[in-house]
């Protein structure tokens, strides 16, 4: 048999990635990138005035077929790879990244009677202006005593589904009443492949409250919550729940002629973006905590059992991996924090700098900040500049920085903030290693990895543990081609477990980074400060980053800048 391939397609934030893989190795043969021509947005409707209000994040749903349209037929003709010997295809997301459809499957933002309306266009993962109905879901849910929580590590996320649908209904009860679902945009863009739209188990257990023996929770609950909202899993959210690696159906004759590849082409059900790297660097049993860096972090775990840690986004039974329980947690922002301080918080000097080494400021500042030692700047930052994903999970909280004085330097507070986010992954570490779920090892994957090498040293010896990263440009698109590959089957030459795959196809390098003792005893020092002022600005005590963050949006209101429903 001719050697085979799969296609993977990781869409990310601002782009999406495409990778022809071999399933012979994993290697990657081709690769291409298509940015998002709308990217992140954050500020006004596309082709309006119409203003965005602070943590909105939207997206155009026709970005994610450009990148089909664009990348696949790219890999195709670059690697001269014969369509026929593409056995398969497989997409992973960002999530919980969901939009209204009506009962065609188009989005409600095509539509001339909704496009103006920002409720009808796709929320991205970050969008967090649903924070207050993720709030009151906690505190209804904790109030009857639903068990579901617990799964949670104790909270629903405002990035979540149920947070972002009730903020519709509650702001634009037209847009609620006119779709017909509620759909992520890894299972609608896996629906405009294959013409079938199919729910994935790890969307909807990780970010919609779905358990595979449980269902979603309770109408009753959902009645409790807003009765407008109790019989919603019924119908905007109706539909079977399916498997990773199920086959969702064959490219569509359309799409063919689109993408270059084969009517009937087997396309799996969609996936998360960092639950697909994780076969990917060719983990698939416990102790091994995978982390996804990019601009944000997911950090992913396998275990035996289900074990409640507090602050997780959630643990699903075969929601990494077929027959193991997957742990998610995360953090909101970290390679974003990089690019504020970059575009926002350095002078024209750095810039002139950067340019004239023949650096882009990010490795500048990188080689700069290496010359410290732990310690040496004097700074500590809080990581919060999106809120807290994880342990804390509220996306009220914000960016701390102290420690300044007249000497600090640019590269100082590049590293303070790489050190901040490093003690962040450490918090999730702890929280799971301490909770029965153990953590001994980290894999690295994601853009970071690849373009940041202090960063990497900083988190070896912030968690003092070692790293092992990944040899794959695209690790969450290789891991979706594997489950393209899964979806073919073996008798087309693909595979029948994700384990299979990952032992012929994960690619992981040889060289390891190490934590060096001595930094390890220093960050313990620091780390126990910045635990401190964790719990201090974060649990409670002092709640001045939530006070600020209502003054602001007072005086927003004043100045009739915010997007507010009628
Ligand atoms: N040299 C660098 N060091 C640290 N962060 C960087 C560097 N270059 C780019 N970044 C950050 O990497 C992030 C993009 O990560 P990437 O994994 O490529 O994308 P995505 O998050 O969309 O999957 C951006 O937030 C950017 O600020
Ligand atoms: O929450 C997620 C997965 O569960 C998001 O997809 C993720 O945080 C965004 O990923 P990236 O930083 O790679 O764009």
């Amino acid at each position: 048999m001719s050697t085979k391939y799969a296609i993977g397609v990781d869409y990310g934030t601002e782009s999406g990635r495409v990778v022809l893989v071999s399933l012979a190795n994993g290697e990657e043969v081709a690769d291409h990138v298509t940015p998002y021509p709308h990217g992140v947005i954050d500020e006004r409707l596309p082709g309006t005035t119409i203003e965005l209000g602070h943590e909105w994040a939207l997206q155009h749903p026709n970005d994610y077929i450009e990148v089909l349209e664009q990348s696949i037929p790219a890999v195709i003709n670059s690697s001269r790879v014969d369509p026929e010997d593409i056995i398969g295809l497989g997409i992973d997301f960002t999530a919980c990244t969901m939009l209204p459809i009506d009962e065609n499957g188009l989005p409600l933002s095509f539509s001339d009677s909704w496009k103006n309306d920002p409720h009808s266009w796709v929320k991205l993962w970050k969008h967090h202006a649903a924070q207050d109905k993720a709030n009151q879901l906690n505190v209804m849910a904790e109030q009857r005593g639903e068990e579901f929580l617990n799964r949670y590590g104790g909270k629903i996320s405002s990035e979540w589904m149920i947070a972002k649908i009730w903020q519709i209904l509650d702001e634009a009860p037209e847009i609620y009443q006119a779709a017909d679902q509620f759909v992520e945009a890894t299972d609608w863009v896996i629906s405009q492949m294959t013409g079938t739209l199919l729910r994935n188990s790890c969307t909807a257990g990780y970010k919609s409250i779905w358990h595979k023996q449980e269902g979603y929770p309770s109408k009753d609950f959902f009645q409790a919550l807003d009765p407008r909202l109790a019989d919603i899993t019924d119908t905007k959210l109706r539909g079977d729940v399916v498997s990773l690696g199920t086959k969702a159906g064959g490219v569509t004759k359309e799409m063919a002629k689109r993408t270059g590849l084969l009517e009937g082409t087997p396309v799996a059900v969609g996936n998360v973006d960092a639950h697909a790297a994780v076969p990917a660097v060719g983990v698939t049993s416990p102790g091994k905590m995978v982390m996804a860096m990019g601009t944000s972090i997911c950090h992913l775990l396998l275990g035996d059992e289900e074990k409640h840690v507090e602050g997780m986004c959630g643990v699903v039974e075969d929601g990494i991996i077929p027959g193991l329980y997957g742990y998610e947690a995360g953090q909101s922002a970290v390679g974003d924090i990089f690019a504020w301080y970059v575009d926002y918080g350095i002078p024209p000097s750095v810039k002139g700098a950067a340019h004239e080494r023949g650096l882009n400021v990010h490795q500048y500042l990188e080689e700069k900040a290496s010359n410290y030692r732990p310690g040496e700047t004097g700074l500590l930052a809080l990581d919060w500049w999106n809120g807290n994903r994880s342990v804390l999970v509220d996306t009220e909280l914000s960016g701390l920085l102290i420690g300044a004085t007249l000497q600090t330097r640019p590269e100082e507070i590049y590293r303070a903030l790489i050190e901040a986010t490093a003690f962040g992954t450490r918090k999730i570490v702890d929280a799971f290693h301490h909770n029965g779920v153990p953590v001994e090892e980290l894999y690295a994957c994601g853009g970071l990895p690849q373009k940041n090498k202090l960063l990497l040293q900083i988190y070896a010896d912030v968690t003092n543990r070692t790293i092992k990263v990944a040899d794959s440009k695209q690790t969450p698109a290789l891991g979706a081609a594997m489950f393209g590959a899964i979806a073919a089957g073996k008798e087309r030459g693909g595979f029948d477990h994700v384990v299979a795959a990952a032992e012929q196809m994960a690619r992981i390098k040889e060289e390891t980074v190490e934590p060096i003792p001595e930094h390890v005893e220093i960050y313990e020092e620091l780390y126990k400060e910045y635990s401190t002022l964790h719990d201090y600005f974060g649990r409670g005590d002092n709640q001045v980053m939530k006070r600020l963050k209502a003054l602001r949006n007072s005086a927003d209101m004043g100045k009739g800048n915010v997007y507010v429903k009628n």
